[in-house]
């Protein structure tokens, strides 16, 4: 096992054994769990491990979440058994964004420059999908965010400079941010992949204040650019039943539709978002008066 570029995160204490799939809990289960079960249900940590692809299937919209950090060799997109699939992208389409040093995503045979913050989405019936660093030394750090598709959508690569930008927030309420969107609606085109990079100015620790929701979606939060001593206080539930997970670089909070999803830092931080779901209206958030929460 330790010699092959797949590993499958290892699953947290409240896992079903028999599956490698990790189940979110419903709002009324999730209101009744500790800590740690809370942290086995909505987190999913160790992705990103040196020389190797690492993936997560998560039962919510069917998410596939993986991390690629290539050294000296390039790695293949493997395809787990339990997509039973005969390659990754054969029901399924992929983004996939740069968190690390410059590298590329080869797609049968063309291959992508991606540097840091550049996006690739991969569409679907894409047969080899490969990774590989620049320099070994300073690697790339591919996370994947796969959805299952209906429909087949051009594989397209999105650099920074070509996302919608967004400027939201102010200092005042410590949520200054800058919200580049690269797959989304009037962008990269997808069959229900959402996906963005949100960048907190330096000061500015909130995310996503005030809170909503969207039951239409369901979204996965990977919080990055952060030393290893930061974390970031990251606040789920049902609106009135908050509860907080504490993440740290690398690591993701998976959101379900009735939960709200928002985080305080230690200091400034990135996080990309992602969303499957019925809907691909950004817009569509139901906001929370702030007054409700608990
Ligand atoms: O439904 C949308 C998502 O929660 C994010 O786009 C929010 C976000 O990036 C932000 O406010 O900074
Ligand atoms: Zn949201």
């Amino acid at each position: 096992m330790h010699t092959r570029s797949l590993s499958l995160a290892p699953l947290g204490t409240g896992m079903t054994p028999k599956s490698r799939m990790q189940y979110l809990p419903n709002a009324s289960a999730a209101r009744r769990m500790d800590t740690s079960e809370l942290r086995a249900h909505f987190l999913v940590q160790g992705l990103f491990v040196p020389g190797a692809i690492t993936l997560r299937l998560v039962d919510l919209d069917r998410v596939v979440l993986g991390g690629a950090v290539p050294t000296t060799a390039p790695l293949s997109l493997p395809t787990p058994g339990d997509l039973k699939a005969e390659y990754f992208c054969e029901r399924r389409e992929l983004g996939v964004l740069n968190t690390g040093a410059a590298g590329t995503v080869t797609v049968d045979g063309t291959a992508h420059a991606l540097a840091a913050h550049e996006v690739l989405y991969v569409g679907r019936g894409s047969r080899e999908v490969t990774f590989a660093s620049d320099d070994a030394t300073k690697p790339a750090r591919f996370y994947l965010v796969s959805y299952p598709a209906h429909a087949a959508h051009p594989t397209t690569r999105i650099a920074a400079a070509d996302a919608d930008v967004l400027e939201l927030g102010s200092a005042e309420t410590s949520n200054k941010r800058r919200i580049r969107r690269y797959i989304h609606q009037r962008g990269a085109q997808s069959a229900q992949l959402v996906m963005g990079v949100t960048t907190l100015e330096p000061g500015s620790v909130w995310n996503t204040m005030p809170a909503h929701t969207h039951d239409r979606r369901s979204e996965v939060y990977l919080y990055f650019d952060l030393p290893s001593d930061a974390m970031v206080l990251h606040l789920l539930g049902e609106p009135t039943e908050t509860r907080t997970l504490v993440v740290r670089d690398g690591e993701v909070a998976l959101s379900p539709g009735w939960s709200v999803h928002a985080g305080c830092g230690t200091r400034a931080y990135a996080f990309c978002w992602a969303m499957g779901g019925e809907n691909q209206d950004y817009a569509d958030m139901d906001p929370v008066a702030m007054e409700t929460l608990r």
